[in-house]
């Protein structure tokens, strides 16, 4: 089957790592159910991964479907400082989105593929807006955890109270949720949080949650369950995770990295089963120097194998670049790897890897769990701190060895050594890991044919094939009445494509 046939879903990511790895795993899986996929995200991300990933102009196959990638333009110049300020670039990606969305589908649509769907994160709420406009459906992945959805929409509703100026330190009860300390929400909802608009972003979000006909999430049943049923019951949610594993086309090439991962993988298969911690804190989370020189010396005095993630930072982001205490590699010897960027799923499935510091981003908590790896949680921000309290407290594969970056505690070397020795030695380790290999059983059980994640990413894919029959219809009658609306020109030119495709004989049109 040709790609032109397929029904074709428009992807529209926010440009950070822990959001495009989502929305792109999404739409392979989506791809892999027969759909044909666009994933589009500025082109300052987009020539980022270009460079370091396998993405190229064409059509990539990917099971039963294709996905295809298109950047749209920011408006501003390729070094704008601007950029790192969110406060500013937010507004400026959706005046210029606005305005390039409708002309990209436009301009699909003139080229035989009509978009039928549009599927955006969080961030860019306006993109559920730019489809009501078009008459086209919607959805939306969330892409942290149920518990976090429903402690924003208890937030944004006004449902129970949250740390104030008034009253900072009050515990949260949230329905069907343990009880969370003032500083185990989602810390952007802190009076005091240094990132109010990412607060503005979500709640964008929310303001416009009636938009999408579904919210799909990347989490699973298994997982969250009881909170899973709760908010069922008020948002069209729909768990389709964990993401990152796609069974139907495991081989697919197509990544969304933004820097090219260092070669690791040798080192870890030189290494003995069960012996290097792995130290990652994400794609934004930037530690301050005496931390990290903390975090040194723990790996070194414990006498661990380390593989330990040390990006460089954004050259606009105002930090400064991060260096390791002097003679720090020599002292760890081969004992110790330091790397830009991990290929970090391969890594969380190696053999020699023991367990997982983590700054608990959702998408490094579903890849361990996953995994079946234990973790140590150093959580700094935003959902990263109600993610520990779930890793440590409900899931029970992590040790806590920080509450986040509002408690503002330096982390003592001997507190590093104690959580590394904790987690990789003795009966704690062996029980984190028992539980973990329980949840990567649970995990696999729901992304496997007829799992709840499966289930619901194939009943989602008959929905949009379902609506993408009603916007042609709307829009064959729309057309024959002369009507010149955007959504009118875009389907009147589907609809030529779907002429021919009926007499392929693989899409049927009721105009
Ligand atoms: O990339 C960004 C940017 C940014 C800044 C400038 C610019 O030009 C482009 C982007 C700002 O805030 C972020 C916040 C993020 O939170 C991360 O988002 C995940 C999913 O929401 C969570 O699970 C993680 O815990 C959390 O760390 C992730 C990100 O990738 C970003
Ligand atoms: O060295 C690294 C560090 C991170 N990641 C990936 O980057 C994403 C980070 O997302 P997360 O939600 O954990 O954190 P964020 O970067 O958004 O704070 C995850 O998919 C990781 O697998 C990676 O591939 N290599």
């Amino acid at each position: 089957m040709g790609s032109e046939a397929l029904v074709h879903v428009l992807l529209v990511s926010f440009p950070g790592q822990g959001h495009v790895n989502p929305l792109l795993r999404l739409g392979k899986r989506l791809a892999s159910k027969g759909l044909l996929v666009t994933f589009t995200t500025p082109e300052s991300i987009g020539k980022a991964m270009r460079k370091a990933s396998n993405i190229g102009e064409e059509l990539s196959p990917v099971g039963d479907g294709f996905i295809r990638f298109e950047f749209f333009e920011d408006g501003w110049d390729e070094d704008e400082v601007r950029r790192q300020d969110l406060d500013q670039y937010l507004p400026q990606l959706e005046k210029v989105g606005k305005v390039l969305i409708p002309e990209m589908i436009r301009r699909n649509g003139e080229q035989g593929r009509p978009v039928s769907c549009l599927i955006n994160n969080p961030f860019i709420p306006w993109v559920s807006d730019v489809a009501e406009s078009l008459g086209l459906p919607s959805a939306m992945l969330w892409v942290q955890s149920c518990a976090c959805f429903t402690a924003y929409y208890h937030y944004y509703h006004g449902l129970v109270p949250f740390p104030s100026e008034t009253a900072m330190e009050i515990d949260i009860q949230l329905p069907r949720m343990p009880l969370l300390k003032h500083d185990e929400v989602p810390s952007f909802l802190y009076p005091t949080t240094p990132y109010p608009f990412l607060r503005r972003a979500i709640m964008g979000q929310y303001k416009n949650l009636d938009k999408p006909f579904c919210i799909l999430m990347d989490t699973f049943q298994e997982l969250e369950h009881e909170i899973i049923e709760y908010m069922s019951k008020i948002s069209p949610i729909k768990t389709v995770g964990p993401l990152f594993k796609n069974p139907k086309a495991p081989n697919a090439t197509v990544k969304g990295d933004f820097m090219k991962a260092d070669d690791c993988v040798g080192w870890l298969d030189s290494k003995p089963a069960s012996s290097v911690v792995y130290v990652s804190f994400g794609s934004v989370v930037y530690l301050k120097q005496d931390q990290w020189d903390e975090i040194a010396y723990g790996l070194l005095n414990s006498g661990v194998n380390f593989l330990w993630v040390m990006k460089p930072p954004h050259k606009d982001s105002g930090y400064e670049l991060l260096t390791l205490p002097e003679g720090f590699l020599d002292k760890a010897g081969d004992k110790g790897k330091v790397v830009q960027w991990s290929p970090q799923e391969q890594v969380l499935a190696h053999p020699s890897v023991a367990c997982f510091v983590t700054h608990c981003g959702w998408n490094s908590t579903m890849e361990a769990l996953t995994s079946g790896m234990p973790v140590v949680a150093f959580p700094q921000w935003g959902d990263q701190v109600t993610d520990a309290k779930y890793l440590v407290d409900v899931f029970k594969v992590g040790v806590r060895m920080c509450r986040g970056e509002a408690e503002n505690k330096l982390i003592t070397r001997d507190v590093v050594e104690q959580c590394l020795l904790e987690a990789t030695s003795g009966p704690k380790a062996e029980e984190m890991k028992r539980n973990a290999m329980k949840w990567r059983a649970a995990a696999e059980a729901s992304f496997a044919e007829g799992g709840s994640s499966d289930q619901n990413i194939q009943a989602f894919v008959d929905e949009v094939k379902r609506r993408s029959l009603e916007v042609l219809a709307a829009s064959v009658k729309s057309a024959a009445k002369g009507g010149a609306d955007l959504a009118g020109k875009v389907a009147a030119n589907g609809v030529a494509e779907l002429k021919e495709s009926k007499v392929n004989g693989e899409l049927q049109v009721v105009s």
